[in-house]
């Protein structure tokens, strides 16, 4: 394994994953820090649930995952955050970066969420999603990171005990070797992390060349779109192949995720599709359970239904008010884990999830262990297939990825009914 990979959410490790395939590393998504030793792989990706959680706890998680990693023989590791850089003031980007560059020794790692195949551009350490600000784009009414300020090294100096430092776009449009210096004054300087501005693929690509060697990269998918050249350049990267086929059986949709592409999403597949809508209120009260759900769905599997607790953010608001906001998505996000494990056993072959926490949910659940990935279902959203014998197909779709009929375009990658 050449290249390790630490994803905070599960959506976003198959958005790495991707990026990484298509750039001819051989790629395997690893759910949770493997017990044994790992597939032989060029990259290795652990998806971790620790996007949310106490900051000691996502430290402590991505810890084991780099110590596994080294011991597989990681030349460089990867922290893959989101694209629209979801976390709070308290955490838990910055401990986990500070934590990571500490147990490696390493000096200095770029920050850069930047993903353009999805909107997402860094300009003057501004964080911008499909030409709004960060702050204006929805982002700020997210259930569980709302992102209230668009200038990333300011949120990131709340969350870090070191200097946070910036590589501003016009020293990166000048290309690699001035990328490279300016990270090596930064880091000479004593700053660990450094925030740096990208809008287009050509601009990764510059500072993915500048970061050859690096210990540790963080960022969105988009920072890795250089990286594999670096290994290939050196002659390391074997033939590539994906492990990846498509099924037959029958299919269904989880959509827990409530950004604004999520919604319409929901709208578009329900025109066509039975959908079953789960209310807070209803599985508080008891009204609505996996059991209830469960019946709907089987007696709908032949239309590939999709059961969904997306709603617009004054209902998220109201339920969040109710039952306070992690007694809410917990018990939103068991509920979709279990009824997974449900319709897995009752013969449902492809799986579609809509969220990264919600995926998280559904695959540790499911308690999957791996993934082989297979092709490109939309930017950032690949087709999945777990490597153990019952040989699932999923896909995870971070929230605001994928067109207007991806959840029909997704069951149809994963196989025919
Ligand atoms: N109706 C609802 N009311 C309150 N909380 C909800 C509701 N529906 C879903 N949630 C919770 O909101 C969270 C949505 O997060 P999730 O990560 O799944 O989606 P997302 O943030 O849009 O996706 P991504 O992180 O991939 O961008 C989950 O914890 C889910 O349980
Ligand atoms: O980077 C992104 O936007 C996604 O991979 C993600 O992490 C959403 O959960």
């Amino acid at each position: 394994m050449l290249l390790g990979a630490i994803a905070d959410d599960f959506t976003g490790a198959s958005d790495l994953a991707n990026t990484l395939a298509k750039g001819g590393m051989k790629t395997v998504q690893f759910v949770g820090v493997p017990r044994e030793k790992g597939i032989a792989c060029d990259a290795g990706v652990v998806a971790l649930k620790t996007r949310s959680i106490a900051v000691k706890d996502a430290v402590a998680q991505s810890i084991e995952a780099l110590d596994w990693l080294l011991a597989q023989g990681c030349e460089q590791i990867l922290f893959k955050y989101c694209s629209t850089f979801d976390s709070t003031k308290e955490g838990n980007i910055g401990p986990v970066a500070e934590a990571l560059l500490d147990k490696m020794k390493a000096p200095i790692a770029v920050v850069c969420p930047v993903f353009p195949a999805t909107g997402r551009t860094l300009f003057d350490g501004h964080l911008f999603v499909l030409g709004k600000l960060l702050s204006e784009s929805g982002m700020e009414k997210h259930p569980l990171t709302p992102m209230t300020d668009p200038n990333i090294q300011r949120w990131l100096r709340y969350q870090t005990k070191g200097e946070v430092g910036l590589v501003p776009y016009s020293t990166v449009r000048q290309g690699s070797a001035a990328i490279k210096t300016t990270l090596d004054k930064l880091a000479g300087e004593g700053t660990r992390l450094a925030v740096v501005d990208a809008v287009a693929d050509e601009d990764l690509l510059a500072i993915g060349s500048a970061i050859t060697g690096h210990k540790l990269v963080t960022g969105g998918s988009g920072i890795a779109l250089g990286l594999p050249e670096n290994f290939r350049k050196a002659g390391k990267l074997g033939a590539q192949g994906s492990a990846f086929s498509a099924t037959s059986g029958p299919g269904v949709v989880l959509s827990g995720s409530c950004s604004n592409q999520s919604r319409a999403q929901v709208v578009a597949y329900t025109a066509k599709h039975p959908g079953i809508h789960v209310a807070p209120d209803e599985l508080m009260s008891g009204a609505m359970s996996v059991d209830r759900a469960f019946t709907e769905a089987m007696q709908r599997l032949a239309h590939q239904p999709m059961i969904y607790t997306t709603a617009d953010p004054a209902e998220v608001g109201d339920a969040q008010k109710r039952y306070g906001r992690e007694k809410i998505a917990e018990a939103i996000e068991d509920f979709f884990g279990e009824l997974a494990v449900r319709l897995a056993h009752a013969g449902a072959r492809r799986i579609v999830v809509g969220g990264g926490e919600t995926s998280g949910a559904v695959v540790t659940a499911l308690e999957i262990d791996a993934f082989a990935i297979g092709p490109e279902i939309a930017p950032g959203v690949p087709a999945l297939a777990e490597t153990g014998e019952r040989g699932l197909r999923l896909a995870l779709k971070s929230g605001n990825f994928g067109g207007t009929d991806f959840y029909d375009d997704a069951l149809g990658v994963l196989g025919k009914a």
